[in-house]
């Protein structure tokens, strides 16, 4: 039965809250819906990041996870046609191996505060079983690409997804697989550090919280040897799957912290680029095509990097008629529809979990 969901995501960009509804039984896409966004105040965005690699109980904690569930909260009651929301909570931290992911937030006050229940903490039951809890928006991807190639938008044929969040993310999918969980249906990691490092250049340096269009990058030049130097790192030597922490490439800020404004940004926008093109070699085949999603196709000198670097071509994710700003909401809207039913969300192509696994835990409105 297809149900409208409102998914709900605040990504590691620390930006602020997306919100989507989609219409889906769980495994299709019935159709997508309105949207919305809620910027973090300065205060807000103030109190995560000084929670960020912050753990459940460590100071700041409490706070953060209050601002994501009355942020959400506000946000979600723009959207009374939901009957359900997907809630992904604000990550601080995310090391799979050692500590476990921590999303703060809490989904049974939310559920309480818009009257509605609510799928949350989606990644921890992942970790638990021995997966790398992410990246976990490949499945969504599999039946974007089912449902455009549906409308007419893509080819009958295997498709990449590359999102540029605060990390970076790539999902090759195989459309005619039976279900996204089948051997082969998907393979997924995260490529590298994406608008992280680029805005936090941006917020010490200059005070803003973007590198707006890339502009400043554009006007910059690629210093050769940082990029070799980390391109070099042994993550992009690992097979995946494989999963990044916001901040586990810092080393690179520090790397580019000597040069000017403009050089640190092209140098920082050529390491998210050669990231990407270094991670191709573990997809299954080159795709036809690389549809790029999340904030950072708004800025022209990733996209330029992206197609001066990659065998491949490169289109926002809106060629195939989706909404690049919005797929991570939709994502967490149509995955909190699956765990309704008990379907996987993860499994060994896109988190290494040895066997497929439903993550999330359903809390009630009362
Ligand atoms: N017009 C623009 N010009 C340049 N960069 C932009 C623009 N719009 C968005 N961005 C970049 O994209 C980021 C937001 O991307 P997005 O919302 O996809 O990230 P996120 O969801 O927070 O992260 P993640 O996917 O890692 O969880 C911004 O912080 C900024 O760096
Ligand atoms: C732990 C965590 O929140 N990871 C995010 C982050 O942002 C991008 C990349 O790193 C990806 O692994 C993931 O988000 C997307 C939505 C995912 O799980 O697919």
């Amino acid at each position: 039965m297809m149900i409208r969901v409102l998914g709900m995501m605040s990504g590691t960009s620390l930006d602020g809250v997306d919100a989507a509804m989609i219409e889906t039984d769980g495994i299709r896409i019935g159709g997508f819906g309105r949207s919305g966004y809620r910027a973090y105040s300065d205060n807000e965005a103030a109190v995560l990041h000084a929670a960020l690699g912050h753990w459940h109980g460590d100071a700041g904690v409490e706070d953060a996870a209050e601002i994501s569930v009355v942020s959400h909260a506000a946000l979600a009651a723009d959207f009374p046609e939901a009957e359900l929301i997907g809630y992904h909570g604000q990550t601080l931290a995310h090391d799979p191996q050692g500590r476990g992911t921590h999303q703060a937030g809490d989904g049974a006050a939310l559920a309480r505060l818009t009257d509605r229940p609510v799928v949350w903490d989606f990644r921890s039951e992942d970790v638990r079983q021995g997966g790398e809890g992410a990246p976990l928006a490949p499945f969504f991807h599999w039946a974007c690409a089912e449902w455009a190639i549906a409308q007419g938008y893509l080819p009958a044929e295997p498709v990449a997804f590359l999102n540029l969040g605060g990390v970076g993310n790539i999902t090759w999918t195989d459309p005619s697989a039976s279900a996204p969980e089948a051997p082969g249906a998907c393979i997924a990691f995260d490529t590298g550090p994406a608008n992280a490092p680029i805005n936090d250049l941006m917020r010490s340096r200059l005070h803003r919280e973007r590198d707006e269009g890339g502009r400043l990058a554009s006007s910059g030049q690629i210093d050769h040897a940082i990029l070799t130097e980390f391109l070099r790192h042994p993550y992009f030597e690992r097979p995946p799957p494989k999963s990044l922490d916001r901040d586990q490439f810092s080393g690179l800020s520090q790397a580019v912290s000597h040069l000017t404004d403009a050089d640190a940004a092209a140098t920082l926008v050529a390491a998210l680029a050669g990231s990407v093109a270094v991670g191709l070699r573990w997809l299954p085949s080159a795709p036809a095509v690389l549809l790029v999603c999340g904030g950072g196709r708004h800025n022209i000198a990733i996209m330029e990097a992206l197609r001066a670097e990659l065998p491949t071509r490169v289109q926002p994710v809106e060629s195939a008629g989706l909404d690049g700003d919005m797929l991570e909401a939709q994502a967490f809207g149509w995955l909190a529809a699956r765990v309704l039913q008990g379907l996987p969300t993860s499994g060994p192509m896109t988190t290494g979990v040895p066997a497929p696994v439903c993550g999330g835990r359903i809390s009630h409105s009362r």
